[in-house]
């Protein structure tokens, strides 16, 4: 594992959007497309948005991109909510991927059923390879979730489905995510975390005793891939080891 800890979003964004591009461009000379998840709440905006800009936009190929989502909120695609929203909003309207080639986790039609197309999509694209995606960002929730594996979620001893859906009583809403099974098979795995907010719960997902079930971001751990941390000063305050 690898920690990268910045003064402030802001610049862990422009640092994230500098190493994304780089693995990108050297990903591409040696394959035909790159597999990108996104993840989904505010922490990525920023990162997005400098992933759009005319400074980074042109450094990747986006028409051999493919884009695929960590989990989705089960709302419509017009509401504020929905990570795909978002993610069009801040970056995929602006960028040239082929709409063949972007993934969304469908909403307009019963949870079960997107499971069924997801994971099937996802099968077509991984059952013959040893690793799963090129890059997976990944966010992480003041409550220690990620992904949408919340504390004590009913879907989390599941080390067999690649995706499942699940309802968060607390939200009052379904959920759909990708699972520990298929992200830990992931070539490289990035975590994006700042604010004081999540200074706490950090310090117990990396340095705290192992309890995924109260913790679910422990639950991702690749199995040959590499795992990496962004964080801001904030979010790294509590943490004894930063390797400096
Ligand atoms: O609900 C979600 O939360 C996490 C963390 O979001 P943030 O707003 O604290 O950045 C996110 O990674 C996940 O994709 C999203 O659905």
């Amino acid at each position: 594992m690898k920690l990268h800890v910045f003064d402030n979003p802001e610049i862990l964004s422009e640092n994230l959007a500098e190493w994304i591009c780089s693995l990108v461009e050297k990903t591409l000379k040696q394959q035909q497309s790159f597999s990108l998840v996104l993840s989904g709440g505010s922490t990525p905006k920023i990162l997005y948005e400098k992933l759009a800009s005319e400074k980074y936009k042109g450094r990747i190929e986006w028409e051999r991109v493919r884009i695929f989502w960590g989990d989705e909120r089960v709302v419509p695609f017009t509401d504020n909510r929905n990570n795909a929203r978002m993610a069009f909003d801040t970056l995929l309207n602006k960028v040239n991927v082929p709409a063949s080639q972007v993934h969304i986790m469908r909403t307009d039609i019963e949870p079960n059923f997107s499971v069924a197309e997801y994971r099937k999509m996802l099968h077509a694209y991984f059952d013959s390879t040893h690793h799963s995606f090129d890059l997976v960002l990944l966010g992480m929730g003041d409550d220690g979730h990620t992904l949408s594996l919340f504390p004590g979620s009913p879907i989390i001893d599941d080390n067999y489905h690649w995706v499942n859906s699940v309802f968060n009583e607390q939200q009052e809403m379904y959920r759909i995510t990708l699972m520990p099974a298929l992200v830990n098979k992931a070539k490289k795995i990035v975590f994006m975390v700042d604010g004081e907010k999540k200074a706490q719960v950090l310090e117990k997902v990396l340095e705290g005793p192992h309890q995924p079930e109260k913790l679910p971001a422990q639950l991702i751990q690749p199995a040959s891939g590499e795992l990496h941390w962004f964080l801001d000063k904030a979010a790294a305050k509590s943490l004894q080891n930063t390797g400096k």
